[in-house]
């Protein structure tokens, strides 16, 4: 495990004592992109802080490719990108200047670092704005340029905090992608998120996270079969055909686990997908089958089964 987690607690003893973790185990994989999914003070950030030596742990220990992060934090850190949940990029800087003196920072010679940051402003698509500042860039973009400094010194785990808080939904695929693009290049990727469509869509593994506890892990189809969800494929059917001799024949269909009336046809649960899609437009055409919508379950349900809540709430 590239990240190990271990009983971490986090307790901020102030006016009023807040436990923000309460007992985190994980282990995140090489090469994976792990999410933790939870609502706003689930403990999400904190976590992050922890791994990322911004904050130190209560109790417990955090180790990085085997570093601990409390007892060697500046060679941990040497391990470690972080994308934080606000722009910090310096606004003094061009962005070039901005992933260039991080490349300095890190110990790049001046030849290398140069080097290095052209590479990457041509990888996330900001050549022709190294020129720019901070200011003058759309949301998106400098989210980009904060991806794209924080690998600069090529870590082995990238922290990405909140990534597409705020962005507009172009803006975000365009951010998962360039996540995504990391896989190629070995990074392990450790995000924040309250949205649930980020988690499953990007995630290989999830931990679900309410109140500093971790509720449920496991890749986002995983968790949505654990709680008995399915998928859904509600049929638009002509009035006049034979619904009930139709419905007999789909519920014989392997996959299928009931099948129910709707105003305008026929609504099936199925907890496999495999190969289902043909068996149910070829069994429900000579029927009058009109049209067919697949509805998948997502991670807010498997949110809302475990604690009752919304995420957004
Ligand atoms: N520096 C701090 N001092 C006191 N309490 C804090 C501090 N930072 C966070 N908290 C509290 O700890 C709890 C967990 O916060 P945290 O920011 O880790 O949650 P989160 O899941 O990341 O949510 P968000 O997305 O809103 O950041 C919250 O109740 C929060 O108010």
């Amino acid at each position: 495990m590239i990240v190990e987690i271990t009983g971490l607690r986090k307790i901020y003893e102030g006016k009023q004592r807040v436990v923000a973790v309460d007992g985190i185990d994980l282990g995140v994989r090489e090469g994976e992109i792990y999410g933790l999914l939870g609502p706003n003070g689930a403990g999400k950030t904190t976590t992050i802080s922890v791994c990322t030596t911004r904050a130190l742990p209560s109790e417990g220990v955090v180790r990085i490719n085997g570093i601990d992060v409390v007892k060697s934090a500046a060679v941990a850190r040497t391990c470690i990108g972080v994308v934080p949940q606000y722009n910090t990029l310096d606004r003094a800087c061009t962005i070039f200047e901005n992933i260039n003196f991080h490349c300095r920072y890190f110990g790049f010679s001046r030849a290398d670092a140069k080097q290095r940051t052209e590479q990457l402003l041509e990888q996330f698509h900001l050549s022709e704005r190294a020129g720019a500042y901070p200011s003058q860039l759309s949301g998106g973009l400098a989210q980009r340029v904060q991806i794209a400094r924080a690998i600069a010194h090529r870590p082995k785990v990238l922290f990405l905090d909140e990534p597409s808080a705020g962005l507009d939904p172009q803006s975000r695929i365009a951010m998962w992608e360039a996540v995504s693009g990391l896989r190629k290049e070995g990074i392990t990727v450790v995000l924040t998120t309250h949205y649930m469509e980020e988690a499953d869509e990007l995630c290989d593994r999830v931990a679900i996270i309410d109140h500093g506890k971790i509720l449920v892990e496991d890749t986002p189809a995983a968790l949505k079969q654990s709680i008995g969800a399915q998928r859904l494929y509600d049929l638009d059917l002509r009035s006049e055909g034979d619904h009930a001799a139709l419905t007999a024949l789909l519920e014989q269909l392997a996959g299928v686990t009931s099948v129910e009336s709707l105003p305008s046809g026929l609504r099936i649960f199925a907890d496999s997908a495999d190969g289902l899609l043909a068996g149910i437009v070829n069994t429900a055409n000579p029927y009058g089958l009109r049209d067919l919508r697949i509805t998948e379950t997502s991670l807010e349900t498997v949110f809302i089964k475990l604690t009752g809540r919304d995420l957004r709430e």
